[in-house]
C-alpha cells in the first residue's frame, strides 16, 4: 500500500474531544488540508468545531469510510463493535484503520474488520490540542512499517509519538491518557492550598498552571531524572523539604502509583468486555 501524503483523505468517526484534539494536531502539521478531512457523528453538537476549520461534517459513518484513506475511530470503547458492524463491509485493504478506543485490543478490531485490514491502535492524550500530546501506538497484523511511518508523520505535530508493543498501550492509558487528569487534580489542589493561605483564586490558578508547565518542560528538556531535579530544589532546612514531607505523610507517591495501576487495570477490563 502506498500513499501520497499530500493527497491523503482523512476521516474521523466520532467528533468529540479526542477527535478534535487529533484533528487540530493534524492540521497544524500542514501535511493535511482541512478540505481533505471529513468527520461523522450522530448529532451536530460537535460539528461547529470542525466547520470552523473548514472540515466537512456528516451524520453518516459510511460517507466517512467511502471518502477516506485513513480512518480514525474516535468513539467510546463500547461503541466500537456497533460502528464497525455498520461500516466493516465497506472497508478495503487499501485503507488504514486507527482506533483510539481505550482498552479495545487489536485482536478485537481485527475480528470486527475484513481479513487483511491494516489496523493500528493508538492511545493519544488531550494535549494534542496544544501540540504537546504523548501518543503511543502499536501495529496490527497487517500494518507494516509504511503505515507506521505514515501515522508517525501525520501525528508528528500532536506531540511525542512513540511505537511500542500492544501490552504497553493500556499502561500508557493509565500513565498518560488518564494521567493528565491526575495532574489537573494536583494543579487544583496546589491552587487551593495557595487560596487557603490568602492568595486570590485566579492568580493562584495561573501560577499553578505555569508551575506545572515549567516543571514538565524542565523535566523533559533536561533529560534528568525527576529525583535529581527534586533534590535540586530542596535547600537543607528550607521550605521545599517541609512541603515534600507533608506530601509524603499524605502518601502522594503511593497514591499516584495506585492511580496508574487502577486506570491500567480498568483499560484491560474494558478490553475484556
Ligand atoms: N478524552 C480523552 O482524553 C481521551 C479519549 N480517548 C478515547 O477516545 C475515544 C473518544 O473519547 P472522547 O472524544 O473523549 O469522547 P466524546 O464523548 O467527547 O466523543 C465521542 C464522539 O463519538 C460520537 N458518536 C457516538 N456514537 C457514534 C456512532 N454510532 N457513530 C459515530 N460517532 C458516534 C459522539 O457523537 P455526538 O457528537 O453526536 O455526541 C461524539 O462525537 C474513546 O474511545 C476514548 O477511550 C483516548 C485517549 C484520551
Ligand atoms: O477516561 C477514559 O476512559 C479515556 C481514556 C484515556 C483518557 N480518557
Amino acid at each position: 500500500m502506498s500513499f501520497d501524503i499530500t493527497n491523503l483523505k482523512v476521516g474521523f468517526i466520532g467528533a468529540g474531544k479526542m477527535a478534535q484534539g487529533i484533528a487540530r494536531g493534524l492540521l497544524s502539521s500542514g501535511k493535511v488540508q482541512p478540505s481533505s478531512v471529513i468527520v461523522s457523528s450522530p448529532s451536530s453538537k460537535n460539528h461547529g468545531f470542525f466547520l470552523d476549520f473548514g472540515i466537512a461534517t456528516t451524520h453518516s459513518n459510511t460517507t466517512v469510510v467511502q471518502s477516506s484513506h485513513i480512518i480514525f475511530l474516535v468513539v467510546k470503547p463500547h461503541l466500537i463493535s456497533t460502528v464497525l458492524n455498520e461500516v466493516s463491509s465497506l472497508i478495503t485493504s487499501q485503507q488504514i484503520i486507527i482506533s483510539v478506543a481505550a482498552g479495545i485490543t487489536i485482536a478485537k478490531l481485527e475480528e470486527l474488520l475484513p481479513p487483511n485490514s491494516a489496523v493500528l491502535r493508538l492511545m493519544p492524550n488531550l494535549p494534542c490540542v496544544v501540540q504537546e500530546g504523548a501518543l503511543l501506538f502499536s501495529r496490527g497484523t497487517h500494518a507494516s512499517e509504511k503505515e507506521a511511518d505514515l501515522l508517525r508523520s501525520l501525528l508528528s505535530s500532536c506531540g511525542l509519538v512513540e511505537e511500542g508493543p500492544e501490552s504497553f498501550i493500556d499502561i500508557h492509558t493509565g500513565l498518560s491518557g488518564s494521567g493528565i487528569a491526575y495532574v489537573y487534580m494536583f494543579a487544583e489542589a496546589m491552587a487551593d492550598g495557595a487560596i487557603k493561605m490568602g492568595m486570590p483564586s485566579s492568580l493562584a490558578h495561573r501560577i499553578a498552571a505555569q508551575t506545572i508547565l515549567g516543571a514538565g518542560k524542565l523535566l523533559r528538556d533536561s533529560g534528568q531524572h525527576p529525583a535529581q531535579l527534586r533534590a535540586d530544589v530542596c535547600t537543607p532546612g528550607g521550605t521545599t523539604i517541609f512541603g515534600l514531607h507533608a506530601l509524603e505523610r499524605g502518601g502522594l507517591r503511593s497514591t499516584t502509583m495506585d492511580a496508574v495501576e487502577a486506570a491500567t487495570e480498568r483499560a484491560r477490563e474494558l478490553g475484556r468486555k
